[in-house]
């Protein structure tokens, strides 16, 4: 298919336009990876009852990638008590057993990283490197919970009482219920599938409508793992989600619901809990600021701006929202903001040099192009970008960034999730922590200044989850990932991700007897 190419000195215009190798479905290495109308469920493939499916399409060409089964209530449930039966001899294995399983899905993945790949781009449509650097991503919590499950470790603790011993032990909470979204259709299910097995829970894992088939091939691979049957199953739906939702936040075998997607959903999902007081994690929308003081290294700014912003074509709950740079140096940032992303390149991600894929689907392209149309009636002004790319497919947008823009825009107070960059100037460093922290959502923020104490102080003062001073990449497995406000609440990643899978029993000894006393 076509690919667009931004020109140096010319706003959005084509330069490039060439023909894609083959619009031919890619080709898989082991093409079995490939799982269509089954899902996993008690270490078997099983089709929906009811036989039914639905279709799943490609975001860059709309063509048919496959169908997946509609799971509803019942087939959903059936994998609930799959995982409810494989729990007690789950929970019962040593930590270095389940590390030795989880080190074993980390070999499988890494071996078929080109495939996991391949999936990642034809169903999510970024391009194949940033698919690759995905498959790595989510390799990565696998380790690392390989690392922790053999290192879980409760306390002993003075008590009140002369006569008492405290010990604490961490336990598995139980079931777990994971619902993921398509943004990233694998390490969005390994950030939290992994920290579950090490913990010693079993999940029942509602993989995306969108991205159901990189799911599916994570669970071939748990499967070649050797993790038992009943541990880690897989079910996707389109049409049955909400009832599926219903069914994992009611159901009193579900101890734990862990959901990454928007906060909407993530606010009814949470009241559904609230019947059977489920242990929930949350990582919700969010709306980061990026801010950049004028003591800063502007070139590593433009460079953390574009890897923040444009990371996904904005598809990342964490990319950049807001950009804020102080008025000194905002026309000397907007044209090398600029100039960098004229040398991106749009299109299908399969295609060679591709550093841009598509949007998801058409809701997505709607929304980027309502927040674009709003801040231009508004006053704002387009540098670069700014329209939707039907010579491409319906759902690419150029990327594209605003100048002049201010407080009454939509993108000032709503999360975009798109190839938009509205850059708002300011003057004070106490006008735009105000700024920053007006929103009700926190989950990651950014700025870049070389002034140590200013580093301290902005970083104390962000209403937020996590920060990258200096740069635009905070994802890390080692990193605690999680926002406050509305962004939700739980971590993951890091050895608080495994502490959001379990549970704290204190053990009081009694009649202990009394410390020694005096000359022994
Ligand atoms: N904080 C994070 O770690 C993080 C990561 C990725 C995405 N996100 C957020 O997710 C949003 C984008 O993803 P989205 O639009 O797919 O989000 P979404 O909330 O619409 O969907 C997320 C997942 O929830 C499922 N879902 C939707 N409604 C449901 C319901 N009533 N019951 C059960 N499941 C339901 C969807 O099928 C999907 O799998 C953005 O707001 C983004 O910031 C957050
Ligand atoms: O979109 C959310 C996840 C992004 C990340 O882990 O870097």
């Amino acid at each position: 298919m076509p690919s667009l190419r931004f020109s140096p000195g010319v706003t959005s215009s084509i330069i490039s336009i060439r023909r894609a190798s083959s619009m031919a479905p890619p080709k898989l290495n082991d093409p079995s990876l490939f799982k269509q109308n089954a899902c996993y469920v008690n270490g078997e493939w099983r089709a929906a009852k009811s036989g039914k499916t639905f279709k799943v399409n490609d975001p860059s060409t709309g063509e048919f990638i496959g169908s997946s089964p509609e799971f509803d209530v019942a087939d959903t449930n059936s994998a609930i008590l799959a995982a409810a039966d494989a729990f007690p001899s789950f929970r019962a294995k040593t930590g270095r057993e389940r590390a030795k399983l989880l080190r074993r899905w980390f070999d499988e993945l890494n071996a078929n990283a080109e495939d996991i790949a391949k999936l990642i781009t034809w169903e999510n449509g970024k391009p194949i490197n940033d698919a690759k650097g995905e498959s790595a991503y989510a390799a990565s919590f696998l380790e690392w919970f390989s690392e922790e499950a053999p290192r879980i470790y409760g306390d002993t603790i003075n008590s009140s009482n002369p006569a008492n011993r405290i010990i604490t032990v961490k336990e598995p909470v139980g079931v777990c219920g994971l619902i993921t979204p398509w943004n990233f259709p694998a390490a969005m299910i390994t950030r939290k599938v992994a920290p579950a097995l090490a913990a010693g829970c079993t999940v029942v894992c509602k993989a995306p409508a969108e991205t159901p088939f990189t799911a599916l091939a994570l669970a071939e691979l748990a499967h070649r793992a050797g993790i038992p049957k009943g541990v880690v199953n897989v079910v996707t739906a389109l049409d049955n989600t909400i009832e599926i939702g219903k069914l994992l936040t009611t159901s009193p075998t579900i101890k734990k619901v862990s959901f990454t997607g928007s906060t909407g959903v993530g606010k009814i999902l949470m009241k559904q809990s609230s019947d059977t007081l489920k242990k929930l994690s949350m990582e919700l929308g969010g709306n980061s600021p990026f801010i950049v003081f004028d003591d800063a290294d502007v070139d590593a700014a433009v460079a953390g701006a574009v890897v923040s912003k444009f990371r996904s074509s904005g598809q990342t709950c964490v990319c950049a929202n807001r950009l804020y740079v102080q008025s000194s140096i905002y026309d000397q940032f907007i044209r090398k903001f600029t100039e960098a992303v004229k040398s991106f390149s749009v299109g299908n991600g399969f295609d060679e040099g591709i550093t841009h894929g598509p949007l998801i689907h058409d809701r997505a392209i709607d929304k980027v192009d309502s927040h674009v149309r709003d801040a231009e009636k508004k006053g704002a002004t387009i540098t670069i970008g700014g329209q939707k790319l039907p010579n491409l497919g319906a759902n690419f947008f150029q990327p594209t960034v605003i100048r002049d823009m201010t407080a009454d825009m939509a993108i000032a107070t709503e999360e975009t999730f798109g190839p938009v960059a509205g850059v708002f100037s300011f003057d004070t460093e106490a006008e735009v922590v105000r700024l920053a922290n007006q929103s009700d959502v926190g989950l990651a923020g950014y700025f870049f200044s070389r002034d140590i104490s200013r580093v301290f102080r902005v970083a104390e003062a962000l209403e937020v989850g996590m920060i990258g001073v200096n740069t635009g990449l905070i994802s890390d497995p080692a990193s605690p990932f999680g926002g406050v406000k509305q962004s939700g609440f739980g971590r993951e990643g890091s050895k608080y991700g495994l502490a959001e899978f379990q549970t704290i029993k204190s053990v009081t000894f009694g009649d202990m007897g009394k410390p020694l006393q005096g000359k022994l």
